[in-house]
This record gives structure tokens, sequence and C-alpha cells, in this order.
């Protein structure tokens, strides 16, 4: 049996409020076995029916970051046309990916095929198994922070492309694409409620009771 003190619980509060997501990195490399060790620890997640549909991809070839960082400039270009006025103005200045200067880059999917777990609470929901990999996502998210490693989730790609760029079984469906490195600063605030695009709202206005 653990048990968990108050100190530990402290330091947990403290992870929660320090990880961010991050799109600017420093150069220097990570160290050898970081970026598997975090998706060992993103295994231990939950799933649905112990499926653990989560499947990673690290992508190393150069020929393969740089069309993924060429669609994120077409999705990203297409966004900023999707506003108008001062909020497209404001969607320009933002930085919405490391791609160009994370040193690890690893995209996740969802195996639907999979029988492990023998469909297990999936019969009504099929979409248990997506929410499982993103269960795993976050608990890699809360590792890296604690191994001062940051991590950057970047969503504005068609998913038909990352499939091809990455050439991977057509029952994997494309849930993220990491950026992972050193970041370049720490802060306990989001970088996008710091560029006035959103604010963080507190839990009150998130629940209801019935
Ligand atoms: C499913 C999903 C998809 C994305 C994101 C997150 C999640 C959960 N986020 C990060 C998002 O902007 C960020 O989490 C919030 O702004 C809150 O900031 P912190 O994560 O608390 O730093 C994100 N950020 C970004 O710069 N480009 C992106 O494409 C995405 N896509």
């Amino acid at each position: 049996m653990v048990e968990f003190d108050d100190t530990f619980r402290q330091h947990l509060r403290e992870l929660f409020v320090w990880r961010r997501d991050v799109r600017r990195f420093r150069a220097d490399p990570l160290p050898d076995g970081a970026i598997d060790r975090l998706i060992e620890t993103a295994c231990l997640s939950p799933s649905v029916g112990l499926s653990q549909p989560w499947r990673f991809v690290i992508v190393d070839e150069a020929a393969r970051r740089r069309a993924v960082i060429d669609d994120f400039k077409a999705c990203n270009a297409d966004a900023l046309n999707s506003y108008a006025g001062e909020r497209a103005a404001r969607y320009a200045t933002l930085k919405l990916s490391g791609l160009e200067q994370a040193p690890g880059h690893l995209a996740v999917f969802a195996d639907k095929a999979s029988d492990t777990g023998h469909g297990l609470g999936r019969a009504t929901m099929p979409e248990t198994t997506e929410y499982s990999v993103v269960a795993a996502i976050t608990a890699m998210w809360l590792a890296a922070r604690a191994e001062g490693i940051g991590l950057g989730w970047v969503s504005i790609l068609h998913p038909n492309r990352i499939h091809a760029i990455l050439d991977v079984p057509d029952t994997w469906k494309f849930i993220a694409y990491l950026c992972i490195g050193y970041p370049e600063v720490e802060c306990d605030r989001p970088e996008l409620e710091q560029a006035k695009w959103e604010q963080r709202r507190g839990a009150e206005e998130f629940t209801l009771q019935r």
C-alpha cells in the first residue's frame, strides 16, 4: 500500500497548476529514452474495458516532419481566414505550434479495430476508445512536466494528411500530434490567456447541482 501525504498532494496540485501547453522550445535535445519513458507512463492510464487503444508514432524522419509542418501551415492559414476583424488580427499574433523547434515529435492514434477488452464498455459509446487515448495523453502531459519537459498539442492539422504522411493502418484514428522538448519559459497561466484570446474560468461556471 502506498500512502500519499499532504506534501505530496501540495506538489501534485502545483503540477496541475504549472502544466502548460508549450509552443516555445529550447534547442537542447531530450535525454535518451525520455519519450519512451513518457509513453510507458501513458500506458498506465485508464482505458475502456482495459482496451489500451493508444498507438504512438515517434516521428524522427526529417521529410515526414517537414510534411507535417507544411500541413500545419496550410491549416493555420485556413483558420486565420475563418476569422475577421479584430479576432483575425489577434489570431495572427498567436504561436500555435512548436513544430519547427521541438526536438521530439509524437503522433498519437486510437486503434478502432482492436479487440483488446472484448468490447466491454464500448457497445453504446464507441467513442470511449478515443476518450481512453485522451486520458493517456493527459497523463503523459503531467508526467512530462514533472520532469521539466514541455508538451504541446497540435490539432491544426488534417487528420487524413497525417495518416498518409505517417503511413499507419486505416483503422487507427488520429487523436493528437505532440511537440515535446524543454520549454523556453515556465508559467502558471495559459499562453492563450496571456495573449488575451480567452480567459480561464472558475469551476463554479461549469458545475450544476440536481
Ligand atoms: C484537444 C486539444 C487540442 C489542442 C490543444 C489542447 C487540447 C486539449 N491546444 C492547447 C490549448 O490551447 C491549451 O491547452 C489551452 O489554451 C490551455 O492552456 P494550458 O494547456 O493550460 O497551458 C492547442 N494549442 C495550440 O497552440 N495549437 C493547437 O492546435 C492546440 N490544439
